[in-house]
């Protein structure tokens, strides 16, 4: 189970779940657009064995939910909503700034939150109150109008908690491809958003990415995935930890360990096989366990290039200086740094964001955060004395280019 990987190939395997789907997802998309809510009722009945009478969540839903969720759960989401607000707030730029670049010239951006947006958060082998508060949470923060969110039924009143308590508008009863198909073209009882965000499975990420001609996605963030860099100094039993909370979310997650100390991928390796036997979700770990494994790379630079390469979804460092090679990382979505630096704690509370892209995307894209859900244009405001500074270079490249009417357009006005 616990093996030496060869990273090529474990990189290339890490799309071929979401090719695999492809095909059966563009049938469920094409359902969707066909017949609306009519497909949405019958592909729910058919993958997630649930009769809908209804798609949205009434008040009422919303406001029993915390009957029957604990006080203790309750308190704790919302300690973790101000965490997670507080480290968003931070990332809000202003609404509207402008500098005087030079005598008559200035330049500014104008920031405009988005209109609607949609949320997916997952619900197929667990509930993900967590996820509900990491994806609506930026969105309220943007500032944006209409937050919506599907999530498969029957939805944990815990679920409808977390998002009542972020405050999103809307909530439908709906799960998977059909999901995402609903808020990128909209349906009788789903109005269309202008993006979508969340993570899911392979079904739902393939969904995001078939969609992306018609509707702004966030990235793709399919099953989970974590890379552990560590020394001969790292405590194996913390990093097998690790390595099992994000093996137990998906059989198709995936973890790997890239090291420097061979003694240090067998110590894992046994306290792996030692904390699967007695982990509730066994089934689910062991499944992603065969395709996860260990690295061990011949000094620390070889290692790092090797965690650039993978551009893992979360990256957990246990090196002696962790501090001294943090620059040097290229693309993870997410780095947690040092032994005490559990995943769990970014999961759930600490007040980063946990939808992040995988299967090798954070090389493209940044985790979710405030700046998903605006839009920037720039501003700029130029004086006759402005004009006067630079119409000289404007016009010389506009005749350079052979586009004599932009230059014209400054010579027009300087004429005057
Ligand atoms: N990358 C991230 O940021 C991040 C964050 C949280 C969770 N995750 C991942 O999200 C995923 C959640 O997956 P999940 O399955 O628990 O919930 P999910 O909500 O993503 O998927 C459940 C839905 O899948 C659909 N489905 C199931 N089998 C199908 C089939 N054969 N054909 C078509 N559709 C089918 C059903 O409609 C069901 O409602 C996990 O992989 C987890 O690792 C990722
Ligand atoms: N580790 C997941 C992201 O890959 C997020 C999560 C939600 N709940 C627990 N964990
Ligand atoms: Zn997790």
């Amino acid at each position: 189970m616990w093996k030496a990987l060869d990273i090529e190939t474990w990189i290339a395997g890490r799309r071929s779940d979401l090719d695999r789907v492809k095909g059966s997802v563009s049938e469920i998309i094409g359902r969707v657009r066909a017949e609306g809510d009519d497909a949405l009722v019958d592909l729910t009945k058919k993958f997630d064995g649930i009769d809908l009478a209804e798609i949205a969540v009434s008040d009422e839903e919303r406001e029993a939910a915390y009957d029957q969720v604990d006080a203790e759960l309750v308190e704790s989401l919302v300690q973790a909503e101000v965490r997670i607000s507080r480290f968003h707030e931070l990332q809000r730029g202003r609404d509207l700034w402008l500098q005087e670049m030079e005598p008559g010239i200035t330049l500014g951006v104008k920031t405009t939150p988005l209109s609607r947006v949609g949320a997916y958060v997952p619900g197929g082998r667990a509930a993900y109150p967590s996820t509900a508060l990491m994806c609506t949470i930026p969105a309220v923060v943007a500032g944006v109008r209409e937050i919506c969110c599907c999530t498969p039924p029957p939805i944990n009143p815990i679920t409808l908690v977390a998002l009542d308590i972020a405050g999103v508008d809307e909530i439908y009863r709906v799960g998977g491809a059909q999901a995402i198909a609903a808020m990128a073209i909209g349906t009788e009882t789903i109005p269309g958003v202008e993006k979508i965000v969340g993570p899911g499975n392979v079904f739902v990420t393939a969904a995001k990415m078939l969609l992306r001609d018609e509707v702004e996605i966030d990235f793709p963030a399919g099953p989970s995935e974590i890379a552990v860099l560590a020394d001969s100094t790292a405590n194996p039993r913390f990093i097998a930890a690790d390595i099992l909370a994000q093996a137990e979310h998906d059989p198709s997650a995936a973890c790997v360990l890239v090291t420097t100390d061979a003694a240090l991928a067998d110590a894992v390796g046994a306290e792996v096989k030692r904390m699967v036997e007695g982990a509730d979700r066994r089934e689910i770990i062991e499944k992603a366990l065969d395709h996860s494994g260990y690295i061990v790379a011949g000094d620390l630079d070889e290692a790092v290039a090797t965690v650039n390469g993978i551009a893992p979804e979360h990256l957990s460092v246990q090196v002696a200086d962790p501090l001294g090679i943090l620059t040097r990382f290229r693309s993870a979505g997410s780095i947690f740094v040092g032994p005490y630096a559990a995943v769990a704690c970014g999961d759930y509370a600490s007040g980063t964001n946990h939808v992040l892209p995988t299967a090798g995307y954070a090389r493209l894209y940044s985790g979710l955060d405030v700046n998903h859900f605006c839009r920037r244009s720039t501003v700029q405001m130029i004086t006759r004395e402005g004009l006067e500074a630079i119409g000289d270079v404007v016009e010389t490249i506009a005749d350079a280019e052979g586009l004599h009417a932009h230059a014209e357009s400054v010579r027009v006005r300087r004429r005057r």
